[in-house]
């Protein structure tokens, strides 16, 4: 059993305030990602539920219990860190067994714990190999082993996978919901890649500058950020002034519906990727601009399109546009996210 509960939890170092009232629940058997940029806060959040930062105000409890309090080793945490911390003297079975032998368990039960663990993560017959004789994730597959053989309440992980190769963090990736699949641990994942907490987690958590910005299900965030600065985060750069006037959002030629409430300044956002682009036809009522900047990334090409309202960022996967082409542009209704400019930031 894992629940995590973090209420009005706010964190100081000095004067300086890095989390600010932040509320989250963790439910049993859930994977729960906190995203955010670099010096947003979330490691702050980790070491406070591990015990090895005391809150400045708010509450910790786990599995309903007031943990406040406790001393980490009283938490039933483990903390995962980005750098696996194995001990060198010992071999990948010692390392697995070593916590389970601190806390006086031995025997065949222990043996059948270090043995599924092994099975789970998948280092079957490197059981007697030193930690120096490892790759770098097969050390994190042990550090993921000795953590989980300790069958802790929840499982903190501080970007674990981010000194491996991509191939390698993909793994990685289904390791962690194999393991919630067969373990049911519940896990609080810290991680700044936006693909790897949507790949990893039932829920992703937004924390911007110490403030949980939106929680929910990935295409969820994704797809319906709560305001300017979590569309931002996850992409949508292009930004277009307007109005909203009876459900409209009215601006840069673009009119698309709305729920917001009408609004002399206001900003509809999107991403690169769904802008689409023609050739312009004469005429037509269509937003246009002239391809000003083109880069070449490989799959896809990132073009600039400077128009009368500024300019737009397109990526294309078609290759055939010029520097210079006069083009026509789409931004289809159900990819532009309006709000009140005033939100912005
Ligand atoms: N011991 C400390 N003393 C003072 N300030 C600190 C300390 N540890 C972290 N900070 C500051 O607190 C803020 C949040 O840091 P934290 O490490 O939690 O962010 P993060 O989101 O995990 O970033 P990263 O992804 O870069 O690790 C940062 O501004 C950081 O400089």
């Amino acid at each position: 059993m894992g629940r995590l509960e973090l209420r009005e939890l706010t964190i100081r170092y000095g004067a300086k305030t890095v989390i600010s009232e932040l509320n989250l629940q963790l439910q049993d058997g859930e994977i729960l990602s906190l995203l955010g940029p670099s010096g947003a806060g979330k490691s702050t959040v980790l070491k406070a539920v591990a015990g090895l930062l005391p809150p400045f105000s708010g509450s910790i409890a786990i599995n309903g219990q007031p943990a406040d309090h406790l001393p980490a080793e009283r938490r039933d945490t483990v903390l995962i860190f980005q750098k696996p911390l194995l001990f060198p003297f010992l071999n990948v079975g010692q390392n697995i067994a070593f916590g389970l032998r601190m806390t006086g368990h031995r025997g065949a039960a222990a043996r059948q714990r270090i043995e599924r663990m092994i099975a789970i993560t998948g280092l079957q017959g490197l059981e007697l190999r030193r930690v120096h004789q490892l790759s770098g994730g097969q050390q994190q597959r042990v550090a993921l082993a000795r953590g989980l053989v300790l069958e802790p309440s929840i499982l903190l992980l501080d970007e674990p996978f981010s000194s491996l190769d991509a191939e390698l963090r993909e793994q990685m990736r289904e390791l962690i919901r194999t393991i919630q699949q067969q373990t049911k641990t519940t896990m609080l994942f810290v991680t700044h890649d936006q693909s790897e907490a949507f790949g990893v987690s039932d829920r992703v958590a937004l924390l911007l500058d110490g403030r949980l910005r939106q929680t929910g299900p990935p295409e969820q965030v994704f797809y319906r950020p709560a305001d300017v600065d979590v569309a931002r985060f996850f992409g949508c750069n292009n930004v277009l002034p307007g109005s909203i006037r009876d459900g409209y959002f009215h601006g840069a030629r673009v009119r698309v519906p709305t729920e917001r409430a009408d609004c002399n300044e206001a900003v509809a956002m999107i991403r690169p990727e769904d802008v689409r682009l023609y050739p312009a036809v004469p005429g037509s009522d269509r937003p246009t601009g002239r391809i000003s900047g083109i880069r070449f990334q490989g799959a896809m090409s990132r073009l600039t399109v400077t128009t009368e309202d500024g300019p737009v960022s397109v990526l294309s996967i078609r290759p055939h546009w010029h520097l210079g082409e006069l083009v026509g542009l789409e931004f289809p209704a159900d990819r532009l996210h309006v709000f009140p400019a005033g939100q912005e930031k």
